[in-house]
C-alpha cells in the first residue's frame, strides 16, 4: 500500500499588532511546520494597509524562507494605489514568495484609492506586471454580501478567473451543499482551477460573532443550536466545533474536493486537533 498525496491542506494566519505577538505567532507557525502543509497563507489586517513590510511580508518571509513552506501573502488593493502595489510585488520577488491571495480587501469608512475597485484589476495588473506569481482568488459558496444575486456574484468571478487567477480559496462556510453547489456551477461555468474549500472551526464565540458579522455567511440551525447551548461553556463550544469542522472535513474529502484550507488562524492547538483526527484522508490509497 503506497500512499500518494493527493487533496491540499494549508492553514491561514493573521500578523499580531505587537512584537510579543509576533513572537507567539512564529512558534505557533514552527508547531504548524511539522503538520507538512501545503502552504500558509498570511492575511494583510485592516490596518496598516499600506505598510505591509511589517506585517504580512514580514511573517510569510518567515513561513517561506525559515520555515521553508510556501507562503501565500494576502494582498487588499481597495486601499492601494498601482505604486505602492508595484514595491510590495518587489519587496514579494526579493524575497522568494511567489504566491499571492489577490483581494479588494473589507471596505470600512476609511477613503478608498482609484487604482483598483474589484480583485480582478489586482489579478489582471499581477499578471501583466510578473507572470511568475501564482494568484488566488477568493470566491463565495453563500454569496458575496455586496453582491445583488448569484448570477451577477458568479458573473464577476468567471471574470476575476479568466483575468488570471491559479486557484480559488472559498469564504468559510458552514452547509457542504452550499459548497457542491458552487462546484457544479464552476463547472457549468468553464472555471477548472482548483477550488480550495475554507473551513473555520468555531472556538471562540466572540470571534465568531465578529467573523460571522462581517462574513454574513448563513448558519444551518445545528450549529445555531451548538452556539446557543455552549454560549457560557467555552470548553463544549471548543470541542463542538472542531468535531463540525471535522465532520465538514470528512465529507468533503470523501467527495474529492480539491484541498482544504483552514480558518484556524494562530491557533495550533485548533490545527493540530483536526490534522491529527482528519490527515490519513488527504492521502489516497495505491494497492
Ligand atoms: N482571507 C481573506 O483575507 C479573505 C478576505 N475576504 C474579503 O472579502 C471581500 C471581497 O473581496 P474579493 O473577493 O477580493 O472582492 P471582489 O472584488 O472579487 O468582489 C467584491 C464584490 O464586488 C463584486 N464585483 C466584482 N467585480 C465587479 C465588477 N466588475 N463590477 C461590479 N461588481 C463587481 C463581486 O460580485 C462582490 O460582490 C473583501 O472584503 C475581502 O477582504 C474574503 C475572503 C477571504
Ligand atoms: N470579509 C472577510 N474578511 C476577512 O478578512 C476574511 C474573510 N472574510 N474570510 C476568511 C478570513 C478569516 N479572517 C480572519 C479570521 C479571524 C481573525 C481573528 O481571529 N482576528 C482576531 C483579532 C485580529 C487583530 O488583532 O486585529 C480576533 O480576535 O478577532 C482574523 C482574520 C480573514 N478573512
Amino acid at each position: 500500500m503506497v500512499n500518494n498525496p493527493k487533496k491540499m491542506l494549508s492553514f491561514e494566519v493573521f500578523p499580531p499588532n505587537t512584537e510579543v505577538g509576533t513572537s507567539k505567532l512564529f512558534k505557533t507557525l514552527d508547531e504548524l511546520k511539522e503538520l507538512s502543509p501545503d502552504f500558509i497563507s498570511v492575511t494583510c489586517s485592516n490596518n496598516n494597509r499600506t505598510d505591509i513590510g511589517h506585517t504580512t511580508i514580514r511573517v510569510a518571509d518567515y513561513v517561506n524562507n525559515t520555515l521553508n513552506i510556501p507562503a501565500v501573502a494576502h494582498l487588499s488593493a481597495a486601499y492601494l494605489d498601482k505604486n505602492q502595489v508595484k514595491e510590495i510585488l518587489e519587496q514579494l520577488k526579493t524575497k522568494g514568495i511567489h504566491q499571492i491571495l489577490a483581494l479588494r480587501g473589507d471596505i470600512t469608512t476609511l477613503p478608498t484609492k482609484n487604482d483598483f475597485h474589484f480583485a480582478s484589476d489586482l489579478v489582471r495588473f499581477i499578471r501583466a506586471y510578473d507572470e511568475t506569481f501564482e494568484i488566488l482568488g477568493a470566491c463565495y459558496p453563500d454569496i458575496h454580501p455586496e453582491s445583488q444575486n448569484r448570477v451577477t456574484d458568479f458573473h464577476y468571478l468567471k471574470e476575476k478567473v479568466d483575468s488570471g487567477c491559479d486557484k480559488l480559496i472559498t469564504q468559510l462556510f458552514f452547509d457542504n451543499n452550499t459548497f457542491y453547489d458552487f462546484q457544479e456551477r464552476c463547472a457549468i461555468a468553464g472555471i477548472e482551477v482548483p477550488i480550495l474549500a475554507g473551513i473555520m472551526p468555531i472556538v471562540n464565540r466572540n470571534q465568531a460573532i465578529r467573523l460571522l458579522k462581517t462574513c454574513n455567511t448563513p448558519l444551518p440551525k445545528k450549529f445555531v443550536r451548538i452556539l446557543e447551548k455552549y454560549e457560557h461553556n467555552p470548553l463544549a463550544l471548543k470541542d463542538a466545533g472542531i468535531a463540525f469542522a471535522i465532520d465538514q472535513i470528512i465529507d468533503l474529502t470523501t467527495e474529492d474536493v480539491d484541498g482544504i484550507h483552514l480558518y484556524t488562524m494562530n491557533n495550533a492547538e485548533t490545527a493540530k486537533s483536526i490534522h491529527h483526527a482528519t490527515s490519513s484522508l488527504f492521502y489516497q490509497e495505491l494497492s
